[in-house]
């Protein structure tokens, strides 16, 4: 089945569901094994990435991310375009309770918008973690446009190809304290989160809960990961 068909078959009801319940969802085997494969072998080629980060240079952690450049990988280009027009609904859905404007139905909108705001940049990339690496807490905003939630696809296999770096997520509801979700991804599972925040229910209304995201440390082998934001960066 080749991909597009992949992502109209995923039970986006499910998906709704769990975002609207708990700010992420399990979306498993999106890719094939040999999907994730052919992704770390464009690792490497430095014709691909418009920036490589040093973690530990910026406090972000420790190992090393490349951000895609335009055009970006076809797989990539899919990925954001598909599955956009379901999650926008649930974005959608969010920032009606929060009283929030409206985002885009489409994926090309989106783009046009954050461009037209000088947020010209792709936002997609690939991280890699040794043993040590980690994630520091943190959420993905690149400027005054945001898309509420993002992916991250992992590219090999926990238990095989390294131990530990499981991806964890935090929310921070108002006076509250934070409660922490630790997720274990095998080989081409993605997990779709939220990336600053979404709309809780209380007896007053919809309130913001807001959500950060990292990975604990990588205790053996090598982890590599493809991250999916909707929005492109200043
Ligand atoms: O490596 C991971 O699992 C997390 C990557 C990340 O922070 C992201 O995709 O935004
Ligand atoms: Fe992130």
């Amino acid at each position: 089945m080749n991909l597009h068909q992949h992502i109209k078959n995923i039970n986006w009801n499910g998906v709704t569901e769990c975002m609207n319940a708990k700010g992420y969802a399990l979306i498993p085997g999106l890719l094939s094994s040999e999907g994730c494969d052919e992704m770390i072998a464009l690792y490497p080629d430095e014709k691909n990435y418009r920036k490589t980060i040093q973690m530990e240079n910026h406090g972000y952690g420790i190992g090393q991310y490349k951000y895609f450049s335009y055009p970006l990988p076809g797989v990539v280009q899919q990925i954001r375009k598909d599955i956009y027009p379901y999650i926008s609904v649930i974005a959608n859905h969010w920032m009606h309770v929060l009283g929030l404007n409206t985002l885009p139905a489409s994926f090309n909108e989106l783009n046009a918008l954050c461009h037209q705001h000088g947020q010209l940049r792709p936002t997609p990339l690939i991280l890699k973690y040794n043993k040590g690496g980690f994630n520091a807490l943190h959420q993905d905003l690149y400027g005054q446009i945001y898309f509420p939630m993002q992916l991250v696809i992992c590219l090999n296999q926990t238990g095989a190809d390294f131990c530990g770096g499981e991806f964890v997520l935090v929310e921070q509801k108002p006076r509250m304290q934070s409660k922490a979700s630790v997720i274990n991804l095998n080989k081409g599972d993605a997990l779709l989160f939220t990336t600053n925040y979404r709309p809780v229910k209380s007896v007053k209304g919809y309130y913001r809960a807001n959500m950060r995201h990292g990975v604990i440390e990588i205790t053996s082998g090598e982890r590599y990961t493809l991250g999916i934001i909707f929005h492109d960066a200043i």
